[in-house]
């Protein structure tokens, strides 16, 4: 890692913390400001020191009271360098005073590799700092229909009985990405797709729509039930995996020739509590795919005794779109306006576009970073959590690593490897033929 590249990924923040939420946005511009303010002139322990006395000296930090001040640090970097940097801050930058100022640490992933080089990083930094300090971010937490899944489930009688192996059949969590890792080869080799989104994001959304109900919405309660759902997932199973590559990824002179680095993966996971017994959850992300979106699908199981007998419609779905352009629908079957008494497949449906059109929805890491300025830990995740999601992904993260399995090859512009619809298949899930949707306008 250059100075340069160390430079770049550092920035420091120093201001009071107070007042209205438009005056803490103001806050968070000024942080802004300050991100481009310090980049650029930091580099190894004589930089941390200057960093700390430029700081203090800031016009910003002229302004607050002594020993208030306030110090967010907001590190991306490799794994192996945390440590290292963090032990600068903790030297040359911490707040010197414990009268209402505090020193937080934003860590970007990727936090380790697998279980023990996770389990070391986390040592390594719960030395130095303690985890009301640390901030793992994860930005899927921060888009605005993931910040909604716990309102949707827990405010709204609807959804209350209908969530569980009684009626659901089958969940899936989605990103799909209509590029490749152009630019990113060499750091995507090394992670792939699993370490890349599906252990991290999907995952995370996962545990939100299947957590059960917390005792509050404090972030602890709410953190304390996403554990116990990672640890009820089973081992996977490697016939519940499919892996891609998309032809031309080794084009990038960045990854090697023999490359076996999945870009597209369907993985099912199986719980095993009261909730969710026998419900699939399919998690499935792909890179050069056909399209960009990100959704989480839940598919109801058959109508029992189906007078109508409108099973090859489909099923009831309720998507939710996070991305692009925010959506919730509810697929559902409703009699074809008309003479004649026949079914039709169509929606109930809350477009956000449509339905909020003076609200800009914020970035996911502008309302991150102003949770991290107020303390809020509830969109972030914790150690525990962290060491669970790894849990689950590391046995296969080492087979694939091992070459035990292969990534199938799959055309750019595809939507990956036929064998994952086939898995879907298997897994239980049913295909809606013939739904069109067709936009409302008045
Ligand atoms: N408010 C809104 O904006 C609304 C928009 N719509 C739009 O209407 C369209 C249809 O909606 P919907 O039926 O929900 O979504 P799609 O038709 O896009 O997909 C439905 C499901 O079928 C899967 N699928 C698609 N093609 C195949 C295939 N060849 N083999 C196996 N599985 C396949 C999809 O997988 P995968 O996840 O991999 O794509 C997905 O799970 C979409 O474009 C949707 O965005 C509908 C309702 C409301
Ligand atoms: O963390 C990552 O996320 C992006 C996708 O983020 P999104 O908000 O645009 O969905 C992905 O492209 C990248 O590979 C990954 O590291």
């Amino acid at each position: 890692m250059s100075d340069d590249a160390l430079r770049e990924r550092i920035r420091g923040y120093l201001t009071p913390n107070k007042g209205t939420s438009s005056e803490q946005s103001e806050t968070l511009s000024k942080f802004l400001q300050l991100i481009k303010y310090v980049s650029g002139s930091y580099d190894g322990e004589e930089g941390f020191r200057l960093l700390d006395k430029e700081i203090s000296e800031h016009e910003l930090a002229k302004n607050s009271q002594p020993g208030t001040s306030r110090r967010l640090f907001y590190l991306a970097l490799p794994p192996s360098v945390y440590p290292s940097v963090c032990k600068m801050i903790r030297n040359y930058c911490m707040n010197q005073s414990d009268l209402s100022g505090w020193t937080r640490i934003v860590v970007e992933k990727p936090f380790g590799k697998d279980l023990s080089s996770a389990e070391e990083l986390s040592s390594q930094l719960g030395e130095l700092f303690n985890e009301e300090q640390l901030y793992r971010i994860d930005h899927y937490l921060g888009k605005e229909l993931v910040q909604n899944l716990l309102v949707l489930r827990f405010a709204n009688r609807f959804f209350l009985p209908l969530w569980n192996r009684d009626n659901i059949d089958n969940i899936q969590v989605v990103f799909r990405e209509d590029f490749g890792t152009e630019g990113r080869g060499g750091y995507f080799d090394e992670y792939g797709i699993i370490r890349d989104i599906i252990q991290n994001h999907l995952l995370q959304v996962l545990c939100l729509v299947a957590m059960e109900k917390p005792v509050s919405l404090k972030p602890e309660h709410i953190r304390d039930e996403k554990v116990k759902f990672l640890q009820s997932v089973l081992p996977i199973a490697l016939e519940d995996v499919v892996l891609g590559q998309y032809e031309g990824y080794r084009d990038d002179p960045t990854v090697p020739d023999d490359s076996n680095t999945p870009t597209f993966a369907t993985v099912i996971l199986r719980i095993h509590n009261e909730r969710w017994e026998g419900v699939p959850f399919i998690l499935k992300a792909g890179k050069a795919l056909n399209s960009r979106k990100a959704e989480i699908r839940v598919q109801f199981k058959d109508v029992p005794g189906d007078i109508y007998r409108c099973k090859k419609q489909g099923r009831n779905e309720f998507v939710i779109r996070l991305q692009p352009s925010e959506a919730m629908y509810m697929k559902l079957t409703v009699k074809k306006p008309g003479l004649e008494m026949s079914t039709i497949q169509s929606e109930l449906d809350l477009s956000y576009r449509q339905r909020y059109q003076d609200v800009t929805i914020p970035e996911a890491y502008e309302r991150l970073i102003l949770d991290t300025i107020r303390g809020d830990q509830q969109h972030f995740v914790r150690r525990d959590e962290l060491k669970a999601a790894w849990e689950i992904f590391t046995p296969l993260l080492h087979k694939i690593d091992a070459g035990e399995l292969k990534s199938i090859p799959y055309k750019p512009g595809s939507r990956g490897p036929a064998e994952a619809d086939e898995l879907l298949a298997k897994a239980g899930y049913v295909q809606t033929h013939g739904y069109v949707w067709i936009p409302p306008s008045l």
